[in-house]
């Protein structure tokens, strides 16, 4: 899909970014131009583009052959070729300002006045980019992450003169890509989700300068108890603890000594083979679980949380683009927002009002907005409201990891996490839950579930937050999948991708299943030294028979749809492009069929599973009577004499 009014797109810059960039956009239909100085980066740049093509479509990711997409890029070394007559500039240059005022300066000369000029800056003002144009209106940010073709999150800067309307614009262009857009609306340094990680690793690297924590302790503590994709030390590693080092600098932000020493040491991080960590000589980040020792998490989250309320209260961006930006940019389970509300506000500020009292430091001190929404009671979740407002009723949600709609009948529920491959976490299994427990029926006919994205269904219990779970709380069966088992509707998981661990088992709590040819489904739980822990054991023992449950439990082996289909794992396994038709033609049947008798008949096959044959049919007996007294059976009956369509009201 494309957006309207932009048809050419010119790509300043072959490198990483760029022919990333190059490459999502001709993805997306756009006819491509990629410039770079030289010849050899444009063809190394295109090289990498086809490689990365190729990978993409022997994982079945697309739906063209690497050589369509190909046909909408071309390469040129000439500046004005490339962006003359484009809708679109996206300059990709190297980071230095001065470059980059003049590459925006000379596109300006070759353009038209609707063209959008657009940079790929991570560290660099918009506004300072957009005084070398004379009309800098039509200059935005747009911030790809690394690398694009595989990151789901851009970030939309709007420089003090961007018009709003270029902004939008830029947003339904990423839109367009498959990619999320967030709002950056004042291009602070860092922008947002570079503003977040920075007290994500600066506030450990002061505590370890202080001599107040380990670096192994840190790292434990933030991955394996707090639930973060990589410890902050291991992340400086990764990505160079020198351009952390710059930053800062540049930022006028005072630089942690370790980080300091470790720069004129030259020990950058993996680049070098040393950092925090030793990766020529040592095992590189070695943490274990039990390093995290009594590290003190709450010191780094308020400070991320304090961060997260400068950018809410300067109107940077909104709690949930706040959220958005580092759940899909760093890879953060929970966003700072939310946690902060997790946490409770006051708590939050009490820290930071102690540490700030103890050092005197600026980082500590607390955000007026924090003040602010501390003073006005709005403390976080368990107060009803803190950066979110939270509905304290009966109803269902509000929810944030995962999407639903009631339209005609059908309530379709979305698994809202592409990010972890819609891992299923214990707060989205806990929306789940209460969503069919609390959802009004009344409105509904049938549901179904499916995941976001175009990865998977769901890939599975979110690996990422074993660490902090105690047995106890994991060893009753999850009511997710109980509520979507007893929902007193016909259920239908959409199975696009993958579908393992507690995802199968959520597939298999529904009473149907139809899945696209490239899904498959396994239980891979056994590789992790677990065995399905959501009824996947008994439910596939019930569907499958023993050999196959048993196969399937036994070796974590994944399954095609084709085969999931032979051995009657799914109702259907079609080719995408027939997924939504053989959905719809489902769902047709079970919206337009009679409610109760749909209902009682998933009671009784449901339970009957469970009981004697003696006590199912008896089961099934009491069910047909039951039926028979129902105005619906009169108007099947009707209906049928009349030879016209029933029409089934549920009575
Ligand atoms: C009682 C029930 C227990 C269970 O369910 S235990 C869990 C059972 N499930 C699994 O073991 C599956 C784990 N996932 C995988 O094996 C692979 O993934 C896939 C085969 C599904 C896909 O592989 P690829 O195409 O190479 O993608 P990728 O880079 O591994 O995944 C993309 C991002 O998704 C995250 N992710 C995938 N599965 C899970 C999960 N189950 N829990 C948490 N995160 C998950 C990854 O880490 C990564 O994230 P990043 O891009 O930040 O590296």
């Amino acid at each position: 899909m494309t957006v309207d009014g932009i048809t050419r797109v010119a790509v300043l810059g072959a490198g990483n970014m760029g022919h990333g960039i190059a490459e999502v956009a001709a993805l997306a239909g756009y006819q491509v131009t990629m410039r770079d100085v030289e010849q050899g980066l444009v063809d190394e740049g295109y090289g990498n583009v086809e490689w990365s093509l190729q990978k993409l479509a022997e994982k079945e990711r697309i739906d063209e052959s690497p050589e369509t997409v190909l046909t909408r890029l071309d390469t040129t070394v000439d500046l004005a070729e490339a962006v003359t007559g484009a809708d679109l500039v996206v300059e990709a240059a190297p980071e230095r300002m001065d470059l980059k005022r003049e590459i925006f300066a000379e596109v300006e000369a070759h353009t038209d006045e609707g063209t959008i000029l657009a940079s790929n800056t991570s560290s660099l003002s918009i506004t300072g980019i957009a005084e070398a144009v004379s009309d800098p209106s039509r200059v935005v940010g747009l911030h790809f992450f690394n690398p694009p073709v595989k990151m789901d999150l851009v970030e939309v800067v709007h420089g003090e003169k961007t018009a709003g309307s270029v902004a939008e614009k830029g947003a339904e262009f990423v839109e367009s890509l498959g990619k999320t857009p967030i709002h950056v609306r004042k291009d602070v340094q860092g922008f947002v989700v570079n503003s977040i990680l920075g007290p994500f690793g600066g506030e450990p690297a002061w505590m370890v300068s202080e001599g107040e924590a380990a670096i192994r302790e840190a790292d434990a503590a933030m991955v394996h108890e707090r639930g973060y994709p990589m410890g902050p030390f291991e992340l400086a590693d990764l990505t160079g603890i020198d351009v952390g080092h710059h930053v800062r600098t540049e930022g006028g932000i005072p630089v942690p000594p370790i980080a300091e020493e470790k720069v004129e040491a030259g020990d950058l991080g993996r680049k070098t083979g040393r950092g925090y960590y030793d990766y020529e000589d040592g095992d590189g980040a070695d943490y274990e679980p039990e390093d995290a020792g009594e590290f003190d998490t709450l010191r780094v989250e308020a400070r991320m949380v304090n961060e997260a309320a400068k950018l809410v209260g300067d109107g940077v961006a909104t709690p949930d683009a706040v959220d958005t930006g580092t759940r899909l940019g760093a890879g953060f389970a929970t966003g700072p927002c939310r946690r902060g509300d997790e946490l409770g506000l006051d708590t939050v500020l009490s820290k930071l009002r102690e540490l700030y009292d103890e050092t005197g430091a600026d980082r500590y001190e607390p955000a007026d907005h924090l003040v602010e929404l501390v003073e006005a009671g709005h403390t976080g979740e368990a107060a009803g409201r803190g950066f979110y407002e939270y509905d304290t009723g009966d109803g269902p949600g509000p929810y944030r990891l995962l999407n639903y709609e009631v339209a005609d009948g059908l309530l379709a529920v979305e698994l809202d996490r592409p990010e972890r491959m819609n891992a299923l976490s214990a707060d989205l299994l806990d929306e789940i839950a209460d969503l069919f427990q609390s959802v009004d029926t009344d409105e509904i006919r049938c549901a179904t579930i499916e995941g976001a994205g175009d990865r998977a269904f769901s890939a599975g219990a979110d690996i990422g937050g074993f660490a902090d779970v105690e047995p106890t709380d994991v060893m009753d069966v999850t009511p997710a999948f109980e509520a979507v088992n007893d929902f007193p509707r016909p259920v239908l998981a959409k199975v696009d991708g993958y579908c393992l661990g507690a995802g199968l088992e959520l597939a298999l709590a529904c009473d149907l299943r139809i899945a696209t040819g490239g899904s498959e489904f396994g239980c891979p739980e056994i590789r992790l030294g677990l065995i399905p822990g959501g009824g996947g054991t008994q439910r596939l023992l019930r569907i499958l028979g023993e050999t196959r449950a048993k196969e399937l439990v036994f070796r974590g082996n994944r399954i095609s749809a084709e085969r999931a289909e032979d051995w009657g794992l799914v109702n259907r396994a079609v080719p995408a492009d027939e997924f939504d038709a053989t959905v719809d033609e489902f769902c047709d049947d079970l919206l337009s069929g009679p409610p109760l008798g749909l209902k009682v008949a998933k009671k009784v096959l449901n339970e009957g599973d469970d009981a004697s044959l003696a006590a199912a049919l008896a089961m099934e007996s009491q069910g047909f009577g039951l039926l028979m007294s129902t105005d619906d059976v009169v108007e099947g009956t009707t209906a049928f004499a009349q030879d016209r369509e029933p029409e089934f009201e549920g009575r």
